[in-house]
């Protein structure tokens, strides 16, 4: 089955301009020796992000991507979810660390969210990320995954990125932030993703 071919010795792009993915997904996607290019390197346009879920966004980032290269594609969209804030930012993740003149700022998206949410004792969070694999003739397959925990602040850690240093998974003692990158993708919402899409490809 096609899916199963993807990860056995396929070629394919990894739909995201953002670096901290990019590396992520390049890290579960090594042990399958596959031959994967960014979407950002090859210089492919970013597209709109119009749908309200992480599975539609996720799958217009991978078909735009599959039918500009001619190759499968693997788009991630993910986000950042605050019980008390009714699951925002969810999909609109990225939109609240958007600065007005163009580029992101994530210690100010983690200081809005903080102060939003502080006046309610609910401190759940969550991460989600949705995978979805496409290929040129417009056919796709879509895997969520998600992580909880809660949210803290001030932000802890250097490591990983976005709002990892505000968030702290379920009976663990260091954040995103603070965790050796092996820790993360241990239980992370990518890898959790992830091992849907492996499972998928192994019982194909
Ligand atoms: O702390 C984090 N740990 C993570 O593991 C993680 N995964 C995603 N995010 C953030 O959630 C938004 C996704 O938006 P998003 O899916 O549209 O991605 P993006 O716009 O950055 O790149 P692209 O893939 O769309 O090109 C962005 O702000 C990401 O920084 C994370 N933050
Ligand atoms: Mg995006």
């Amino acid at each position: 089955m096609a899916l199963a071919r993807v990860l056995q010795r396929g070629r394919l792009v990894i739909a995201t301009h953002n670096e901290g993915k990019r590396r992520e997904v390049a890290e579960l996607l090594a042990p399958f020796g596959m031959e994967v290019v960014a979407a950002g390197a090859l210089g492919l346009p970013v597209p709109e992000e119009t749908e309200d879920s992480f599975l539609g966004n996720a799958r217009i980032k991978a078909l735009a991507a599959a039918r500009a290269t001619g190759l499968p594609a693997l788009a991630d969209d993910s986000g950042f979810s605050v019980a008390a804030l009714g699951g925002d930012p969810g999909v609109r993740t990225a939109d609240w660390a958007e600065l007005p003149g163009g580029g992101r700022d994530y210690a100010m998206a983690m200081a809005k969210v903080a102060a939003l949410a502080a006046p309610f004792p609910d401190r759940h969070a969550w991460f989600s990320c949705a995978l979805v694999l496409a290929w040129p003739d417009g056919h796709s397959e879509g895997f969520l995954g998600e992580v909880h925990g809660t949210w803290v602040h001030p932000p802890r850690g250097e490591r990983g990125f976005g709002y990892d240093p505000m968030f702290l998974p379920e009976g663990g003692a260091e954040t995103f932030g603070e965790m050796e990158p092996a820790a993360k993708h241990a239980i992370s919402h990518r890898a959790r993703a992830f091992a849907l899409l492996r499972e998928a490809c192994l019982t194909a």
